[in-house]
């Protein structure tokens, strides 16, 4: 026990005030962990069921550490079989037990996960916390522990049976009702690992039953690395397409991911499977369905279907703000290490992370699609059909000119230059322009027909000058909001043709 357990001297306790009594130590936790702890138990997650998550996230860690300790040559018996999670549902005493066979944790583990917290400035990440700042507190509630003691939220008292894999090590009970008081003590026949015994609330015993649990783990935890077996059952399957490298992922597993993803049954038209590291760790999947979008997916309010991961785990599975507004129609998983794992709904809104993710996110969406303008027009030609109106709600709503100037690459219109119902980009036309000609032209007419008849047209024709045809009243609104393109003016043909009339 260090020191200051030992002694009781208030200079030197730098954590929990010792009090002897019969079934070994009971302490307190400090005032500043104990408040955070509060807050973790009572109010940072908007849904109860996560605790599942954040246990199966810390064993998996756990396992993951002790699979690497392993590598490292430390005697271990890393066979396949003890690299499970087991959980097991109890309804007669209504407990949850969640079992990993992972390092497990020292006396002094068991008290520094949680007691850290007190040390690592917790009094600023609690205002920050109350204040309800959008920040990203990644140092302290992404770190090991925190996310453990959310199980308060659904349970009455929590034991820890825990014995590290470090030689020489003893097993230890932790025990607490999570109302600042925890005792501790030496325990036998603890296996290496972790088993953590969830007396539940009776409030909250839905979580003693199998398929309750079974859905939570199928929601959050499909892609955690390590097996997890429910009742003897295992629960978790699904190979995570994304952190896969994109060349040995097949057009059959991207369909059968796609549908797990869309929870719908047709395929994807598109596909876009990324990784960067700078200037954020990122891995994706985003789909562009088969199908036309149905009027519901169009209305603005209409929910993304992009899930946000961290390292394999569920933080969001409808994440609004991690892809644009116009970009709703994408589907697929998100996964970033940077995201702090159980950070809740509220903290992620418009964290300066999430803009950060979605700025990367549009800008290489952006590129995946200009790209198939250029090298499959046909194909493009048809997704710009059925989802061109997306695209143009994206010039009209963004704010800066240069990202709508990105966003305007990928709008198609018919052009005095080819035949109808060919459509040409804004850099193609550029691309075609004169020396001499300095602006770009555009007409608004209801058809081709009356487009060509246009007196205003006429002129123009006479003099070479290609000419954009726009036979929608939206596409008409989307020029005069763009104004310019890769610094050329975006001129309506009509006004151009007025002024000189009236310079005349
Ligand atoms: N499963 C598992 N395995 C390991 Cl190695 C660790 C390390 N920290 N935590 C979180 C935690 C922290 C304090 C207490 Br008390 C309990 C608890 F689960 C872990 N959980």
């Amino acid at each position: 026990i260090p020191a200051c357990h030992r002694f009781h001297t208030s200079v030197q306790c730098c954590q929990e005030a010792v009090k002897e009594n019969d079934e070994g130590k009971t302490y307190e936790f400090q005032a500043e962990t104990r408040m955070l702890l509060d807050i973790v138990a009572k109010s940072l997650y908007s849904e109860k069921e996560v605790f599942i998550r954040e246990l199966i996230s810390n064993a998996s860690d756990a396992i993951e550490k002790a699979r690497y300790l392993a590598l490292q040559g430390k005697p271990l018996d890393s066979t396949e079989a003890t690299m499970k999670i087991h959980i097991t549902t109890d309804k007669y005493d209504k407990t949850l037990t969640i079992q990993d066979s992972g390092t497990g944790m020292t006396k002094e583990e068991l008290v520094e996960n949680l007691g850290t917290i007190a040390r690592s400035g917790s009094k600023a990440f609690i205002k920050q916390l109350q204040e309800g700042g959008g920040g990203d507190p990644q140092n302290i509630i992404g770190q090991f522990g925190v996310g453990f003691y959310s199980a308060f939220m659904v349970a009455e008292k929590v034991e820890v049976y825990s014995k590290s894999r470090l030689p020489g090590s003893v097993g230890y009970c932790w025990s607490s009702d999570g109302c600042g008081r925890y005792t501790i003590e030496e325990s036998t026949d603890v296996e290496p690992g972790t088993k953590i015994i969830c007396h539940l609330k009776l409030s909250c015993r839905e979580f003693a039953d199998e398929q309750t649990v079974k859905g939570v783990i199928r929601k959050y935890s499909s892609f955690v690395g390590s097996p997890i077996e429910v009742n003897g059952e295992q629960a978790n399957s699904i190979q995570p397409l994304w952190l896969m490298d994109p060349k040995e992922v097949s057009a059959e597993q991207h369909d059968e991911f796609y549908r797990y993803v869309s929870s719908s049954y047709d395929k994807p038209r598109f596909t876009l499977h990324y990784r960067t590291d700078a200037p954020i760790d990122l891995r994706c999947v985003l789909y562009i369905p088969e199908g036309k979008p149905g009027l519901f997916d169009l209305h603005q309010g209409a929910q993304g279907s992009v899930a946000l991961y961290c390292r394999r785990v569920l933080i969001m599975n409808k994440a609004e703000n991690v892809v644009p507004k116009w970009l709703r129609f994408l589907k697929g998983v998100v996964d970033s290490e940077d995201i702090p794992l159980n950070l809740s709904r509220e903290l992620l809104q418009d964290s300066a992370l999430i803009r950060k993710l979605r700025t990367v996110i549009q800008n290489r969406a952006i590129r995946f699609l200009y790209d198939k303008s250029r090298k499959e027009a046909e194909s493009y030609s048809k997704f710009f059909g059925d989802y061109g109106i997306f695209i143009k709600e994206g010039i009209l709503s963004s704010q800066e000119q240069v990202e709508k100037e990105e966003i305007a690459k990928l709008i198609l219109y018919e052009t005095s230059a080819l035949p109808p119902t060919q459509k040409t980009t804004l850099p193609e036309y550029i691309g075609r322009m004169t020396a001499d000609q300095r602006d770009i032209y555009y007409l608004a007419a209801p058809s081709r027909e009356l487009a060509e008849s246009s007196p205003y047209y006429e002129s123009l024709k006479k003099r070479n000058v290609e000419v954009l045809f726009c036979y929608e009243p939206y596409d008409e609104v989307v020029f005069m909001q763009l104004r310019d393109f890769n610094s050329k003016k975006i001129v309506s043909v009509e006004k151009e043709m007025r002024e000189d009339k009236d310079a005349v």
